[in-house]
């Protein structure tokens, strides 16, 4: 841990002395169907991409170029098994501790609504300090992956609550896992009409559910309306369905785990 306190976070230009180390920043965003990435060089994108939990040369391939002063910071949401792995992997292979970002009581002006906030998963708690870092409105922060999350957070930082909801392939494959005859091969895309074969009624069907639960949460929860926030793999589709503005920021949980290191490491 203490490590940490010597790297340089938010590693903006001007903090690099002339000639000094190039500053490295690894981010991980740990889901439960993928692992998204994206690689930081004094506070500038150089890459990013994705790979599947069990991907050990997708691993190997991100951390063998990297040297001990780098940074690696992960949101994860998988089990305390990847957790394990994946730090032994970076140890060996570039001589890094990870830095796993955990929900907390309070960071970045947000105040966790959860008695016990380390329950909450961290990347709902970073993806709302991401939506709170860019706008001091009511939000509702909505992340389409494996599961659909939306959080509601009051002009004042504090989470309202939020509501877990099985995403869209969760959803079909429940579906198909407990019924005979909703089988179907076209591969139908996301719309609200009433559907008129198999596939559209559960696709549409789906997206309905989907748009339903955000519009939903919005307006069950009354007072003032909120500015949206989308991330997730299925964000962008739901923007567009839900047709009441907002935006889709892919990276919000990234921005969020920049937040949460820089309270961190700066203490
Ligand atoms: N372009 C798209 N349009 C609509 N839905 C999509 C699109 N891409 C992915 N989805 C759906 O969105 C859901 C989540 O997709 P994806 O796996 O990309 O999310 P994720 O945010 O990486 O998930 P996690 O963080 O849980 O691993 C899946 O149900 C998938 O079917
Ligand atoms: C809901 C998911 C799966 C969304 O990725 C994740 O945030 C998680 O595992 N959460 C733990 C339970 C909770 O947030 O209360
Ligand atoms: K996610």
């Amino acid at each position: 841990m203490a490590d940490h306190h010597r790297i340089p976070v938010h590693i903006r230009r001007r903090d690099i002395p002339e000639g000094g180390p190039v500053s490295v920043c690894l981010q991980l965003d740990v889901g439960n169907s993928r692992v998204k990435w994206r690689l930081l060089e004094q506070g500038e994108l150089r890459d990013r991409g994705h790979f599947g939990h069990h991907d050990s040369a997708a691993k190997a391939r991100l951390l063998e170029p990297l040297g001990p002063e780098a940074n690696i910071w992960v949101s994860s949401v998988a089990g305390p098994e990847f957790e394990r792995e994946f730090t032994a992997l970076a140890e060996r292979l570039c001589g890094v501790s990870p830095w796993f970002a955990r929900s907390t009581a309070r960071a970045g002006g947000v105040a966790n609504s959860y008695a016990q906030p380390s329950r909450m998963g961290v990347d709902r708690w970073l993806a709302m300090l991401g939506a709170r870092q860019r706008s001091r409105e009511r939000l509702c922060v909505v992340d389409a992956g494996s599961a659909l999350t939306i959080d509601i957070v009051s002009a004042a930082g504090q989470h309202e609550g939020g509501y877990i909801i099985p995403g869209p392939a969760l959803m079909e494959r429940a579906l198909l896992l407990d019924t005979d005859r909703v089988r179907f091969d076209e591969d139908v895309s996301y719309a609200l009409a009433p559907g008129t074969s198999t596939a559209e009624a559960v696709r549409h069907g789906i997206a309905l559910a989907q748009v339903g639960a955000v519009a939903a949460a919005i307006a069950h929860n009354g007072g003032e309306q909120p500015t949206l926030f989308f991330c997730g793999g299925a964000g962008e589709t739901l923007r567009q369905l839900l047709d009441r503005g907002g935006s889709y920021l892919p990276d919000l949980v990234f921005e969020g785990l920049e937040v949460q290191a820089r309270e961190v490491f700066t203490d």
